[in-house]
């Protein structure tokens, strides 16, 4: 693929930036050449820092960057916490708040004791370390001594530790050359100044987002730093503003969406539809099955895996799943995938080892610990290992049992100092249960996607149907003051229009919104369903595909 002008500049610049990318605009293409291009220049004991905002992602940047053999050093390729976890915390913590009794565990503080959980209510994500009191920092260290990271106080500690600790700077100068940020519009106030410390040490910064993509304020993220980056003197500003993805009416529909004075590109058909059932979700999955083949043959897509059910929640994504007749596959993320205890990501990529013959066991075993770090005895049992875990996969049922200690063998060779009892139980938890194992096998060709829009981000099909348009849904609305349900309000207006934006950004030939004149509420009863306000917004309806329905 030859890059545009627009996408060569910034593969080219070497300096600090901020890429401002519009869906489809390549920003994932872009990064991935522009790591490509740093790899060669590195020493083996050098590397980047790729942050992406979910592991899928990450996987998905890391095989871009690593076609063709090429070495990437000693990157690191990960998300945010891993990378705090891995790079900051662990390694440095023990420096500055001593050494902990044992072997580390990272928790929610909802699994603490009830009366523990009590005297933490203080304690949330985007809590700035300036507002730490002396006190309160006294109760993480108390936690890490004795072997437990709190989930929420990860952000809080790896910049603690990352201001405090001369080795750990030492180390970061030593090691990486450039840090990239994917998803910067979903920021914590932890994570950029953690960014902008790190550049302080003269590591190149690159940041990518797009304001308009921001879907995560409700955990304690916000635009508002990557519109901070951009007006940093420091970074250059570069825009990535045409979308390569979209049919030119979907790109349309988008940007009305955010702006309704928006000049409209020329496109000779309008591929964006509205359909409106008559009936609930289950008629909804009745239409779907109903309409697959003629969509297939319309928009010329050869195989169900191109096309997507995306929605709001979870209890739609249950319904969908229970009732549609075609094929389909729903993406859901396990406890395990959650899980940022070592052995936890060691259980995971193993599974999906296990179900997909393009995994590599020895690339599994490498994020762990290097392959040359491994003793000669060790490689071997690993490979045994290996051909057992393989021939209990392929099993007709599944041994759990004989699973379960194949992976703890493996991970006591691999990462002997981080056995971990919950990683254990969460394991067993995915392999007693096939809708959970399931999650780990990847979707073959003929089964539709099936997944929430958040879970969505990143991703593109060649057609999308948009479930969940309805009133109090999407955008969702609670009560007014003193519970007034007759005033209700937006509770985040813009995040919603956000996730309406990045589900139809995700269709590259046509995408179907679609509702029904019933719905399913928060109780289970079925209910009148309106229409959401996103369907009228601006006149909109009069820049969609024109039927009986609009
Ligand atoms: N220079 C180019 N020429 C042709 N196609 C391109 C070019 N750059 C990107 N594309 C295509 O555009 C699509 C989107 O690219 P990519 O996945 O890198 O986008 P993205 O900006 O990461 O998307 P998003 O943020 O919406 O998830 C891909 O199908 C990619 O192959």
């Amino acid at each position: 693929m030859k890059p545009t002008e627009q996408q060569s500049d910034i593969i080219g610049h070497g300096g600090n930036s901020v890429i401002i990318a519009a869906p489809g605009s390549g920003k994932t293409f872009v990064i991935s050449e522009k790591i490509k291009l740093i790899f060669d220049t590195l020493e083996e004991y050098q590397g980047v820092i790729a942050i992406s905002y979910t592991n899928k992602a990450s996987n998905e940047l890391q095989s871009r960057c690593l076609t063709k053999g090429i070495n990437p050093k000693s990157s690191f390729f990960g998300t945010i916490d891993r990378f705090f976890i891995g790079e900051i915390i662990i390694p440095f913590g023990k420096h500055i708040f001593g050494l902990p009794n044992r072997e580390i565990q990272i928790i929610k503080s909802d699994r603490l004791p009830k009366d523990e959980q009590k005297t933490l209510e203080w304690l949330q994500r985007n809590l700035k370390l300036d507002h730490l009191s002396a006190e309160q920092l006294d109760m993480l260290v108390y936690y890490f001594r004795n072997g437990i990271i709190l989930i929420e106080s990860i952000g809080l500690l790896a910049n603690y530790v990352f201001n405090k600790s001369i080795a750990c700077k030492k180390y970061f100068l030593a090691k990486y050359k450039y840090i990239f940020i994917d998803e910067y519009q979903d920021s914590g106030a932890n994570q950029h100044d953690i960014f902008l410390a790190i550049n302080a040490l003269g590591i190149v910064g690159v940041a990518v987002g797009d304001l308009n993509q921001s879907i995560y304020a409700f955990s304690g993220k916000s635009s508002v730093f990557l519109d901070n980056l951009s007006s940093n003197p420091d970074f250059r500003v570069f825009k990535l503003d045409k979308n390569h993805r979209c049919h030119p009416s979907i790109i349309n529909y988008t940007n009305y969406l955010l702006d309704p004075s928006t000049e409209l590109l020329p496109s000779d058909t309008n591929q964006v539809y509205f359909k409106r059932v008559e009936g609930a979700e289950v008629e909804i999955t009745k239409y779907i099955d109903g309409v697959v083949t003629s969509i297939k043959s319309k928009f010329e897509i050869s195989k169900n895996k191109d096309i997507a059910v995306l929605v709001r929640g979870t209890r739609t994504l249950d319904l969908i799943d229970k009732n549609l007749q075609t094929p389909h596959k729903v993406f859901v993320t396990t406890d395990l995938d959650l899980s940022l205890n070592v052995w936890s990501s060691l259980f995971a990529r193993l599974l999906y080892f296990a179900f997909d013959a393009n995994v590599r066991f020895i690339e599994v075993i490498e994020e762990f610990k290097p392959a040359e770090k491994i003793v000669r005895n060790d490689i071997k049992r690993l490979l045994e290992l290996k051909r057992a875990a393989i021939g209990e996969f392929a099993k007709a049922a599944l041994d759990k049992q004989a699973v379960i200690d194949c992976f703890i063998a493996i991970a006591k060779i691999i990462a002997p100092n981080a056995e971990n009892e919950e990683s254990i139980s969460l394991l067993d938890q995915v392999i007693s249960d096939d809708a959970l194992l399931s999650t780990f096998r990847p979707a073959t060709s003929e089964e539709i996607t099936v997944m929430t829009i958040h879970k969505s981000k990143g991703l593109e099909f060649d057609f999308v149907f948009h479930l969940d348009l309805y009133e109090y849904v999407l955008p969702q609305k609670g009560p007014g003051p003193d519970k007034d349900w007759n005033n209700p309000i937006y509770t985040n207006w813009t995040q919603d229009i956000n996730l309406h934006y990045v589900a139809i950004s995700r269709a590259r030939k046509a995408c179907l919104l679609i509702n029904s004149t019933k719905r399913t509420n928060s109780g289970g009863k079925i209910i009148d369903a309106r229409d959401s306000e996103f369907l009228s917004k601006d006149n909109i309806q009069d820049i969609r595909y024109k039927n009986k329905n609009t």
